[in-house]
């Protein structure tokens, strides 16, 4: 049941621009969230640097894509010619990672308690959009938020007589203390996709180290654990419901290119996205759900230590 505005201890709505949003100021935490493309934009312990990266310049103007936080790209994911042919027939425009990320979402549940808030948001497509999309389907997105982890998890329901393909990806921005000497462990021996190579198909070796413009699809055998090394600072990532990842930094050259992107950030950013991509996509029959999720947490200190 919908919580009415104003009943709640740690939480408050907001404007941010043309937006509406919520604030929530926990003892433990602090996180901010939009209705539009229930994009979370902030999550930190108390005391503690956004969890997120979020571009200076982001703009928060009614249906444009936020620079930052974490985007949902719903129900597909890059461009719609890179799908599997079973996702791009319902597809009806050519703009890339779906349209949930400038729709407005609606609030449907919001639990307050001493340790965690639990926000769940949610976008119900009853109707086909004759421009964009064919379907019938319901995404309810939830945030647990609490002192040591953020939690995920975007459910999707076939409200259609007809099987729905789709891929998806928690499009999540990092911040880095500098790029150059970032690493993601997680990935040695997993093959990827190079989209900057003719997308041909390549073997991790290693730790993925970033030199330049980088945007990979990498199919992993099962759920893995992934882990952002940087600085004195290690993200982990525990993805649900995936087994596929996206990581994607810009680079000097591309990043001339983005929207609401400065020119020297792509510095201090880096997306690993929890996806269903490519042979990753999902099949839902009628009625059925399928959950993609991430758990999130972040530990200073050196690698040694964890
Ligand atoms: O600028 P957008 O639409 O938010 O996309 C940003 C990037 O998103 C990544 O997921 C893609 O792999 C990149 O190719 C893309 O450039």
């Amino acid at each position: 049941m919908t919580e009415t505005p104003g009943s709640w201890s740690f939480t408050r709505w907001i404007t941010k621009g043309q937006l509406e949003g919520l604030e929530i100021h926990h003892p433990d935490f602090h996180a901010k969230l939009l209705l539009q493309g229930a994009h979370l934009i902030q999550f930190a312990p108390t005391g503690e640097a956004n969890w997120l990266w979020l571009s200076k310049t982001a703009r928060f103007e009614t249906g444009r894509a936020v620079r930052g936080g974490i985007p949902i790209c719903w129900p597909w994911f890059g461009l719609p010619d890179r799908n599997p042919p079973q996702v791009r027939e319902h597809i009806q425009t050519r703009q890339s990672h779906g349209f949930a990320r400038t729709q407005l979402w609606q609030l449907d549940q919001l639990t307050e308690s001493p340790e965690t808030v639990e926000v769940s948001l949610a976008l119900a497509i009853d109707d086909d959009m004759p421009t964009l999309w064919h379907g019938k389907a319901r995404a309810l997105l939830t945030f647990r938020f609490s002192a040591d982890l953020l939690h995920i998890a975007l459910t999707t329901t076939n409200l259609d007589s007809k099987p729905l393909a789709l891929t998806q990806a928690l499009h999540t921005y990092f911040p880095c203390d500098d790029i150059a000497s970032t690493q993601l462990e997680g990935f040695d021996g997993v093959k990827f996709v190079d989209t900057l190579r003719d997308w041909e198909l390549y073997e991790q070796c290693g730790p993925v180290t970033f030199d330049g413009e980088v945007d990979r699809i990498y199919q992993r055998p099962a759920e893995q654990q992934v882990c952002i090394h940087n600085g004195n600072r290690q993200q982990q990532i525990t993805s649900l419901g995936s087994r596929s990842a996206v990581v994607w930094n810009p680079g000097p050259e591309k990043a001339d290119c983005l929207s609401d992107f400065p020119a020297e950030a792509w510095r201090s950013m880096v997306c690993v996205e929890t996806a269903n991509a490519l042979h990753d996509f999902r099949v839902l029959n009628s009625g059925q759900t399928h959950t993609l999720g991430a758990m999130i947490s972040c530990r200073q200190g050196p690698a040694s230590d964890s």
